[in-house]
């Protein structure tokens, strides 16, 4: 079993008109963790408790194994880097590469040749004033200047907001080969489903400020399937995690289950085969888990 880099345990924040918690949660390290949910379900507010931006009303959360509820020490921080949704009002009036020479000074683990060739692959003006930039140009210095300390623990709000396709595929394979060069781990808010699929290991679903739990992002796309077999309701009232189910035609039976790799054991050993699978779209399993259906093999 890996080190847990973050955990939260019991976890409250009260916002204005919603709170979001209790959250229980542990993040292995070394994985990529997507926080999926709609608009306003928590996502930032999280990503923020992890930084301490935003400190927690109740409960306790531990970086790399130790609580520290008053302020994160300077080397616990050097560790991390932190896209955030909004941009720092600080760096507003400085260059893509006075910002760089800010962070450099107190980064000690700052690598300015791997922040250089980022910034000429993302095509970045590095003269003009940050507040100057276009939203994207801003994204790809903020996903640069995060990513050249080579963090231990990298926190993405929203990253590819903003970008270009081209730019979002350089993103995605520059956070891959971080991932091969050390032993970091990242988590992410996201609304793209592609980024999930390409990305993930684990998907995290928050809903209304709840986790709804932390599933492996292979096994919910491999377990969620619809299907269809030869035979009636009264053989899919027998199978697990059925969805939902339909009468095709006087042999033929479909339905979906959040139980597929269960569902194909159980019919193999009575002799019996699919007669095709589909797996469910990303979005279709995320609105299903939403509504109550929940997947197998969940961390809760
Ligand atoms: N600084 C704040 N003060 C008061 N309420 C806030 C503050 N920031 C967020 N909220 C509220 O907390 C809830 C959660 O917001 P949060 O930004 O964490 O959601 P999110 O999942 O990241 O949303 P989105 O997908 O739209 O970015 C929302 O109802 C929001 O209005």
């Amino acid at each position: 079993m890996e080190p847990h880099v973050i955990e939260f345990r019991n976890v409250m924040k009260r916002r204005r008109t919603k709170t979001i918690g209790p959250i229980q949660l542990s993040i292995p390290q070394g994985y990529i963790v997507a926080l999926v949910g709609p608009n306003g379900s928590g996502k930032s507010t999280l990503l923020n408790m992890m930084i301490q931006t935003v400190f927690p009303d109740e409960g306790e959360v531990t970086w790399f194994g130790e609580s520290h509820s008053k302020e994160l020490p300077i080397e616990v921080r050097k560790q991390m880097a932190f896209v955030p949704e909004q941009l720092s009002v600080e760096e507003q009036h400085m260059t893509a590469d006075q910002a760089a020479t800010f962070r450099a000074s107190w980064y000690d683990n700052w690598d300015g040749y791997f922040f250089d060739e980022l910034m000429s692959r993302f095509d970045v003006p590095r003269g003009v004033k940050l507040r100057k930039m276009s939203k994207g140009e801003r994204r790809k210095f903020e996903i640069a200047a995060a990513l050249a300390p080579r963090p231990k623990l990298l926190l993405l709000d929203e990253p590819s907001s903003g970008l270009d396709p081209f730019a979002w595929k350089q993103m995605i394979d520059q956070l891959h080969k971080l991932m091969k060069s050390i032993d970091t781990t990242i988590i992410l808010s996201t609304h793209v489903v592609d980024e999930i699929r390409r990305l993930a290991d684990y998907v995290i679903l928050i809903h209304h400020g709840k986790l709804l739990g932390m599933v492996e992002k292979d096994s919910l796309l491999d377990n969620w399937k619809e299907c269809w077999i030869q035979g009636d309701a009264s053989i899919v009232r027998e199978l697990p995690g059925i969805i939902s189910s339909r009468q095709e035609n006087a042999t033929t039976i479909s339905f979906v289950t959040t139980e597929c790799l269960e569902v194909e054991n159980i019919l193999r050993s009575a002799g019996m085969t699919f007669i095709q699978t589909r797996s469910l779209e990303l979005d279709e399993v995320l609105r299903l888990w939403i509504d109550g259906h929940q997947p197998a093999g969940m961390q809760k």
